[in-house]
């Protein structure tokens, strides 16, 4: 049952407010709603034990109308059909208002990978990728990281993808180690799209970098990347945290200290040179920024009159309620929303495939200046699109986004 703030209502309900803003009728509605296919697998693990599990995976592509199909595999313990199916129509929506030639798509497993050895998880990963290998490949669907996954978890599924197939296929997934074909500067392209972002967000509001501070929720592949790019450009980042707690420095976080006891600890918490503080408080303290990039849902109807940052850079897909984003926009918080934010990372997944695609590498500076260039087209897109219609970021994203994906499907001739 999908509750009111569940990821799924909220991105039902984001989509039902851009088919009443274009007018569309309530079969296009349907035909955007609903996923093209889903697949539901259960994947039995021998743990190192000798004793049996089984998990739950899913994979879901929600749209092909513009390419194949798109987007990360999860493996967490929230994973769920609903939430996937969310997260499947994000990508759509993202693929299409970055311009990336993709549909879109969502995978994951049940699975708390914190708990299970890297022997078991690539037990995992290899049966999870043979249950869904029907309806993947590069020119069907190409799964990527996406929270407790990464480029192992992408290189077990090349293998699996490749074993199958009787050859290597490079371009089956995307954010694979750059040794095995991989893009360079995939790993923290989302991050770099994300201080884009904020860069971009804090220019338009007369915000020097140097003089802004900003708090940033998670320190996982996109969050540890942002603090690190946003570090770089001056932005004074006050708090961190993860799934153990969260910490503070007045003076501004270093971030080298914090990866290397990451690295050590598996945390951020006790990082030295840091106060410990209460992780609920960071996402009302007193910043300029505020970059959720986390999970879905922290920024609910109980906290976002709290909060204090006048920009949100949504780091994290889905990570404010429809509640929340209403108290913001009343507020006048600049919310930067998820599929423009985060879109740094598909941008850099696609170069990824198209190097596979074409057997030629690029080197660090041109992925780097075109993801830039992408990203500022995007930000510049839908900041223009907001004020010409006097709406969020948030629906002028996803006002293009839907309208791109609608006119794909009366070009190609298979609208209703
Ligand atoms: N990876 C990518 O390229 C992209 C990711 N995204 C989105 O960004 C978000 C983060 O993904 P990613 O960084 O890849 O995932 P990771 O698994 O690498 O990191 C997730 C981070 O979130 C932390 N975390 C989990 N739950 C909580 C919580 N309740 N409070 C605070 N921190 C928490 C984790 O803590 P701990 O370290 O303790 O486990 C970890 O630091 C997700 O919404 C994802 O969908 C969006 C676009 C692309
Ligand atoms: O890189 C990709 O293909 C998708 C990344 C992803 O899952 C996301 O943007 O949410």
């Amino acid at each position: 049952m999908t509750s009111a703030s569940s990821p799924l209502a909220n991105a039902l309900a984001q989509l039902e407010r851009a088919v009443e803003t274009l007018g569309y009728d309530e079969g296009t509605h349907q035909l955007l709603a609903n996923p093209r296919r889903e697949l539901s697998v259960s994947i039995p693990l021998r743990r190192d034990s000798g004793e049996v599990e089984v998990f739950h995976g899913y994979r879901v592509q929600h749209n092909f109308s513009r390419g194949p199909a798109k987007g990360g595999v999860r493996f967490a313990p929230s994973v769920d059909l609903d939430e996937v199916r969310a997260l499947a129509m994000w990508m759509t929506w993202k693929c299409a208002l970055v311009d990336v030639p993709y549909g879109g798509a969502k995978g994951g497993v049940t699975i708390d990978p914190r708990n299970y050895s890297q022997a078991e998880l690539e037990r995992v990963t290899r049966r999870y990728t043979t249950e869904i290998l029907p309806i993947i490949g590069p020119e069907k669907d190409i799964p990527a990281p996406d929270v407790g996954t990464d480029e192992k978890t992408m290189a077990w599924m090349m293998d699996t993808y490749s074993v199958a197939m009787g050859h290597t296929v490079q371009g089956v997934v995307t954010g694979k180690p750059v040794s095995l074909g991989g893009s360079l500067g995939r790993a923290e392209a989302t991050s770099r799209g994300v201080v884009h972002i904020a860069l971009a967000a804090l220019k338009h509001r007369g915000i020097a970098p140097t003089n802004a501070t900003a708090s940033v929720q998670g320190f996982g592949k996109v969050g540890a990347g942002t603090v690190k790019f946003l570090a770089d450009a001056g932005v004074k980042v006050l708090a961190v945290s993860d799934q153990y707690g969260a910490v503070r420095r007045a003076e501004g976080l270093d971030y080298a200290a914090l990866a290397a006891h990451v690295a050590e600890t598996g945390s951020v918490v006790d990082c030295p040179g840091t106060e410990a503080m209460d992780p609920a408080e960071l996402l009302t303290m007193d910043v300029d920024v505020l970059v959720p990039a986390a999970v879905e849902g922290v920024l609910t109807e109980d906290n976002a009159a709290d909060v204090k940052a006048m920009i949100v850079v949504e780091g994290a897909n889905g990570p404010t309620t429809g509640e929340a984003d209403a108290i913001l926009n009343e507020k006048g918080v600049l919310v930067a929303p998820d599929i423009l934010a985060n879109a740094g990372g598909v941008i850099v997944s696609y170069f990824e495939w198209a190097q596979a695609n074409q057997a030629y590498r690029w080197t660090l500076q041109e992925v780097n200046d075109r993801l830039a260039e992408r990203m500022r087209t995007a930000w510049d897109g839908v900041l223009a699109a907001s004020q010409k219609h006097g709406v969020s970021l948030r629906e002028a994203a996803t006002v293009t986004a839907v309208k791109r994906v609608r006119d794909a499907h009366e070009i190609r001739g298979l609208y209703p």
